[in-house]
């Protein structure tokens, strides 16, 4: 069993929002590793990370994405920092994975008003941006099979060219969504 399609990008590229919306178009289930991570841990996102540090909360977000690829049949949403580890680039290799992109000032202004990603907290969230976006572009890209940049796009946008980028790669066939 092997997810449908696998979610990656940036804090606020829409991962969670748009991973929900495309399984239910697509008729299968979504998962979120972020959740799963939580239910693991016991707690908040943000605790993991002040609590263990955010080696622990890697590792325990590299398992909950290998537990997601072998276990889960519909949508699979990553965490924006999932691509860091080699170990699970490896291993989305062959599977349909969509790349959401979000730019610099729609990613701030999207992640601005939440405390629950740890790593955009801080004296300059737009410099932190800027960074994790220098860094993580080609990871992202390297692991990307689909790639839709959502600025300018509304939800449902971003869903309708997900689904129609997936089905010109023939990827959201009925085989498959079964
Ligand atoms: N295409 C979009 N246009 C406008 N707002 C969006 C879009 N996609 C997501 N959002 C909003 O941005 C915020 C972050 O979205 P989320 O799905 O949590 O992103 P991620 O899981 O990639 O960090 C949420 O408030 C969500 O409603
Ligand atoms: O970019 C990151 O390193 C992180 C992104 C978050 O997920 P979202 O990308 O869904 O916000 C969450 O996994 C954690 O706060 C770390
Ligand atoms: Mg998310």
């Amino acid at each position: 069993m092997s997810p449908v399609a696998v979610v990656v990008g940036p804090p606020g590229a829409g991962k969670t929002t748009i991973g929900r919306a495309l399984a239910a178009a697509l008729g299968v289930p979504f998962r979120d590793v972020d959740a799963d991570v939580v239910t693991a841990a016991g707690k908040p996102i943000t605790d993991i990370f002040t609590e263990d540090g955010e080696e622990a909360f890697r590792a325990l977000e590299e398992r909950a994405v290998a537990a997601g690829l072998a276990e889960h049949a519909g949508v699979l949403a990553l965490g924006g920092g999932s691509v860091l580890s080699a170990a699970t680039r490896a291993l989305l290799a062959g599977h349909t994975v969509v790349f959401l992109n979000v730019g610099l000032a729609e990613g701030v202004r999207r992640t601005g008003l939440s405390a629950a990603r740890p790593l955009l907290v801080g004296i300059n969230p737009r410099a932190r941006f800027r960074e994790l976006l220098e860094q993580r572009l080609p990871l992202y890209r390297e692991v990307a099979t689909v790639e839709v940049t959502t600025d300018d796009l509304a939800p449902e946008e971003v869903v309708a060219r997900v689904l129609a980028d997936l089905d010109r790669a023939g990827t959201t066939n009925e085989e498959d969504r079964r």
